[in-house]
């Protein structure tokens, strides 16, 4: 049977990364994906932004939605203190089973948790399921439609602190207008937009930061 994409990816990683150096492997990733094959990775361009807002925020227990094959978790992963933990939503299984690959080569398995189906129904476990109490930083990353609709639900139950960070991807391409709009006009969130460009193109985009004010 037929490689996928995400399989092609893995196997450059495998092949041209340093196991255990969770920045070859994000090295890796963005050259196979900017000069073979693009695929939706946040990429290094808007992963700096990540990168510099993660670390601002310095969270305990990170929040992902859209796992794919693992490049943000990575990316997250490397840069938390030490006894925080990710746990990132991921929709589809194959994807899942690549993203597991890529952050055990990059030695970050131990503080990222991958949880396999959609985010309504994982977010509803969170408490009771998985022991969250609240969330410190949350990197929305997964379908543009369910932004907002996620969004209201982490509020309704009680999953966001005053403080925590919301960083959502792709606010322009592909896009999330509701979302935007929501949140730059709620009095309960202090947004930040910042400009980038979708992932290994010219295309414009960028991250919207919205701080929950409890
Ligand atoms: C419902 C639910 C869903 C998930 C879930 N898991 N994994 C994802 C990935 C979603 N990501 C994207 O679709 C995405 C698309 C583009 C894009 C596409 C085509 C273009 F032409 C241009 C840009 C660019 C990006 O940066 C993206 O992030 N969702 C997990 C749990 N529950
Ligand atoms: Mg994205």
């Amino acid at each position: 049977s037929s490689r996928s994409k995400e399989q092609r990816i893995l196997d450059f990683v495998l092949k041209h990364a340093v196991p255990g150096d969770p920045t070859s492997v994000l090295n890796a990733i963005d050259k196979y994906c900017s000069q073979q094959e693009w695929a939706m990775n946040v990429g290094d361009e808007k992963g700096l932004i990540l990168d510099r807002v993660m670390q601002e925020a310095s969270p305990s227990l990170v929040l992902e939605l859209g796992t794919y094959c693992g490049y943000s978790a990575v990316r997250m992963a490397r840069l938390l203190k030490q006894g925080a933990q990710i746990l990132t939503v991921e929709f589809n299984r194959d994807n899942a089973d690549i993203a597991r690959q890529v952050l055990e080569f990059a030695g970050v398995k131990d503080k990222v948790q991958i949880l396999e189906g959609s985010s309504e129904e994982v977010i509803r476990q969170l408490q009771k399921k998985h022991a969250v109490d609240t969330v410190d930083f949350i990197f929305i990353d997964h379908w543009k439609d369910r932004y907002l609709p996620d969004t209201k639900l982490m509020e309704e139950l009680g999953l966001l602190r005053k403080g925590t960070v919301i960083l959502a991807d792709n606010v322009i391409f592909p896009g999330a207008p509701d979302f935007l709009q929501y949140v730059r006009s709620s009095p309960k969130y202090d947004c930040t937009y910042y400009p980038s460009h979708l992932e290994y193109l010219d295309a414009e985009d960028g991250l919207e930061k919205a701080v929950y004010k409890g």
